[in-house]
């Protein structure tokens, strides 16, 4: 069956972790209520692609298989980018039931459709040297120091907020199953693609090769959004709006900014590497490729208001 598109923008969606939670009980819940601001945008007319992130999820999954592996001598040693591929599956799959329940109860005519995807990276990226990806469950610096020695995995404080293990986080440089997820789009599915930033994986003697690896999703959905042209990069996090003086006295919000001032705040250094970084990079990455766009920074809760112009962050080109 071929479903209505929506008439208005297309949006490239990355959903943060409070969309999702830590542990699979948390994150049945809480997608539940993603589902809701996800579908109020599809109640406008809009053409939504949904990203995720999944550093709890892929730290969790391969956290069980390791342990598993150890101690019963038959569970297998499971590669990393399966663990990446396990978690797109299992959120994807709460997402698109989550979306599709929302969908029903609105009685909206369209379907979802996850997709497993993979993003291609270059085996001589500099990141791979140096891991900075966190993921899993936060620790004490006591407990990352014990499993750094059993495990000989690297593990870093991860802003302000406890130690975690640290995975190496690759750019991406193309999304293998872009024309599907576009031609999805275009057949006005809700589609759920680029989850935990698309599991990384190089081109060798013209083969797809999986690396252990997590790409950052804002990143990855930065670049899909690029490649489909669309109208707006939403990332959602658990914040209304970036600040400059974060966390001090002087904390004041950002309305908006262009690429030109927020290379300034960059280098002044008012967003913490690891969290707000990122996804200040990831919109500026999108709208270097794509100038006509328009980028913006808020909360799940304030998405639809967000799209709106009422709320949030946007960056624009110039
Ligand atoms: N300058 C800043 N403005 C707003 N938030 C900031 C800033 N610097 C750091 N943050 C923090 O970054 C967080 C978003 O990063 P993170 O939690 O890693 O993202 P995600 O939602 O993708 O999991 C915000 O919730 C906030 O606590
Ligand atoms: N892949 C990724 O960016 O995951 P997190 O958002 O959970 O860090």
């Amino acid at each position: 069956m071929a479903y209505q598109k929506g008439d208005g923008k297309s949006v490239v969606i990355a959903l943060g972790g409070n969309a999702l939670g830590n542990t699979p009980q948390e994150q049945l819940k809480l997608v539940e209520g993603t589902a809701v601001h996800i579908v109020d945008m599809i109640a406008e007319g809009i053409n939504v692609v949904v990203s995720h992130g999944n550093g709890p999820q892929v730290g969790m999954i391969n956290n069980a298989f390791d342990y598993a592996h150890d101690h019963d001598g038959k569970t297998p040693d499971m590669p990393f980018p399966e663990c990446g591929a396990m978690s797109q599956g299992y959120i994807g799959y709460q997402l698109s039931q989550a979306i599709l329940n929302e969908l029903k109860r609105r009685s909206i005519m369209r379907s979802t459709a996850s997709v497993i995807t993979q993003t291609v990276v270059y085996p001589d990226d500099p990141a791979f040297a140096d891991p900075t990806k966190p993921v899993g469950p936060f620790l004490t610096e006591e407990e990352a120091q014990k499993r750094a020695a059993e495990t000989g995995a690297t593990y870093k404080e991860d802003a302000g907020r406890g130690w975690r293990m640290v995975v190496a986080s690759p750019k991406p440089q193309r999304i293998v199953e872009f024309d599907a997820i576009k031609d999805l789009m275009d057949d006005g599915y809700v589609v759920i693609a680029a989850g935990g930033g698309g599991v990384p994986v190089i081109e060798r003697n013209d083969s797809y090769e999986g690396v252990p690896a997590v790409i950052d999703k804002d990143r990855s959905s930065a670049k899909l959004a690029a490649d489909f042209k669309a109208d707006m990069l939403v990332i959602l996090t658990a914040v209304e709006k970036v600040a400059i003086n974060f966390n001090t006295p002087d904390q004041k919000s950002i309305d908006t900014m262009t690429i030109a001032e927020a290379n300034k705040y960059i280098e002044e250094g008012q967003f913490a590497p690891g969290s707000m970084l990122p996804k200040v990079q990831a919109c500026i990455e999108y709208l270097e490729a794509y100038p006509q766009g328009k980028a913006l920074i808020t909360s799940l809760e304030c998405a639809a208001a967000g799209l709106k112009g009422e709320t949030g962050t946007v960056i624009t080109a110039d």
